[in-house]
């Protein structure tokens, strides 16, 4: 069965046209004018675009003593109702467990996904077996990127020497390492003098994370990343001195990406004062949220191009979950959700507002992920070859974001009441229709599995350059060399 897409503006991140998309089997097959297919969808004054790929989820993440509540089902559900088509989770080893132990737990909850997903492998201690097993999860599984946690002292976090280790690894197999870049050492200090203190509040959250952890983090990752010789990925860009450090690698030559969240983007501390508990508790995220300068810093690097990405670190707790910090915020669980209302909001508050084109929100909502992570131009383009993983975007559509009528399982929503302007029509994974008009149609156990090779583009540049600028003796004559 074909499908097309008639009448509508395809928007891709460096293109705006006019024409017909034909689907067949999965993938686009042409496009041009007055297509034919079996199924027509008629896309009349909407933007036919990528289809979004979050980069950053948890899904069921096993965390602070629970399980986030959206699974692999909610969540790409979620997704594809705001327009997102493809998901990159993060399988977490327990202390001493081996990669692809860790990695089966996660083949069997992603079995459930409506839409495509990958994951990222996360490096949470460091040994022997981590080393070897590196290799298989690139070579065997296509996963060519590994995060490290700079915070969660006691629990997921790896020191300096851990990450050193696995960054030179990563160089060496081709991969791309990622980082959480929050001081743990500091922010769990702080801890645990504002609860002494008697800041039990979860205000205190954020008073424990101060911009400053964040750049002091994100610079020792860029520095250490670069003696390692590997490409690095910042997730969840927060604060000025985070974007500071990244905008000044990338200035340097460095290959150094950030990713700012929806909510860092929309969403400021002022959530933290409010008088309702349950209000703020629900908004505790790590890093939490920052004042109007430190979005006004992310908004301008994405206008300039100095990040890279919009994430929404989708990690959804229910307030009885929140509600295990009452009276001790360090036992709040961490994340929100945001799968849903990524692609509306930024939308409304980018290209409404003329901060972004709309070729910009296609490239930092789909292609620069999909090519960072080496999975374009199957995903993050509208091209003959490519999946059909597409949304049909129509700028004129409204709606007021609540909690009753959103598909993510949580009890509240953290941009409750936000106006949004341009949601999704119809959106497409692998050509066949999860949302129509308004219905969701989605398909549990639709959602495959993509594999990303290592040893990308921007990996043999890096190389290269290491390679051509690595220390070297001197050649002195009548002197002989020694060493090992
Ligand atoms: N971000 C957050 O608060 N929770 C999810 C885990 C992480 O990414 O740090
Ligand atoms: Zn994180
Ligand atoms: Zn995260």
């Amino acid at each position: 069965m074909s499908t097309v897409i008639k009448n509508g503006t395809i928007v891709t991140a460096d293109l705006t046209y006019k024409a017909d998309v034909l689907i067949e089997g999965g993938v686009i097959t042409q496009i041009g004018p007055d297509l034919k297919g079996d199924e027509q969808l008629d896309a009349t004054g909407c933007y036919v675009m990528p289809g979004g790929i979050d980069p950053h989820t948890h899904l069921e993440m096993p965390f602070m003593g629970t399980y986030s509540s959206d699974d692999f089902e909610s969540g790409t559900r979620a997704g594809l109702a705001g327009g997102t088509t493809m998901v990159v989770d993060f399988a977490l080893p327990n202390p001493g467990e081996s990669l692809l132990d860790a990695l089966k737990r996660w083949d069997n909850k992603s079995t459930r996904a409506n839409c495509d997903y990958s994951f990222h492998m996360a490096v949470t201690w460091w040994g022997e077996q981590v080393f070897d097993d590196m290799k298989t999860v690139i070579e065997q599984r296509g996963i060519n990127t590994f995060k490290h946690f700079m915070a969660y002292k006691g629990a997921l976090m790896v020191n300096d020497d851990e990450m050193y280790a696995s960054f030179k690894r990563l160089a060496e197999l081709g991969g791309i390492a990622l980082v959480h870049a929050e001081n743990g050492d500091v922010v769990a200090e702080l801890q645990a003098k504002l609860m002494a203190e008697g800041n039990c509040g979860p205000e205190a959250h954020a008073y424990s994370r101060p911009p400053q952890v964040e750049g002091e983090a994100t610079n020792r990752a860029i520095m250490i990343a670069d003696m390692a010789g590997v490409p690095l990925y910042v997730v969840h860009t927060s604060c000025e001195e985070s974007h500071e450090a990244i905008r000044r690698a990338r200035m340097q030559g460095k290959r150094v990406w950030g990713e700012p969240l929806i909510q860092h983007l929309t969403l400021d501390e002022s959530e933290y004062f409010n008088p309702d508990w349950d209000h703020a508790a629900r908004r505790v995220m790590s890093p939490p949220f920052r004042n109007k300068q430190h979005q006004d810093s992310l908004w301008a690097g994405l206008q300039s191009g100095s990040l890279s990405v919009v994430a929404t670190d989708h990690c959804a707790f229910t307030t009885e979950q929140k509600r295990y910090g009452v009276g001790d915020f360090t036992k709040i669980p961490n994340g929100t959700g945001g799968l849903e209302d990524r692609m509306p909001m930024l939308w409304t508050h980018g290209v409404n507002t003329g901060r972004l084109t709309p070729n910009e929100f296609v490239a930092v909502t789909s292609t620069n992920i999909a090519k960072i992570l080496n999975c374009y131009p199957k995903k993050g383009a509208v091209l003959v070859g490519a999946d059909a993983d597409l949304v049909v975007w129509d700028p004129e559509k409204t709606k007021t974001i609540t909690a009753s009528t959103q598909q993510s399982s949580i009890d509240y929503n953290v941009f409750e009441g936000h106006e949004v302007k341009g949601l999704p029509r119809f959106t497409l994974t692998r050509g066949q229709v999860a949302v129509h008009d308004g219905e969701i149609r989605t398909q549990e156990g639709h959602g495959k599995f993509v594999a990303r090779e290592a040893n990308t583009v921007v990996n043999k540049a890096l190389s290269t350059w290491k390679e051509l600028t690595a220390p070297r003796p001197v050649e002195r004559s009548g002197i002989p060399a020694t060493g090992v």
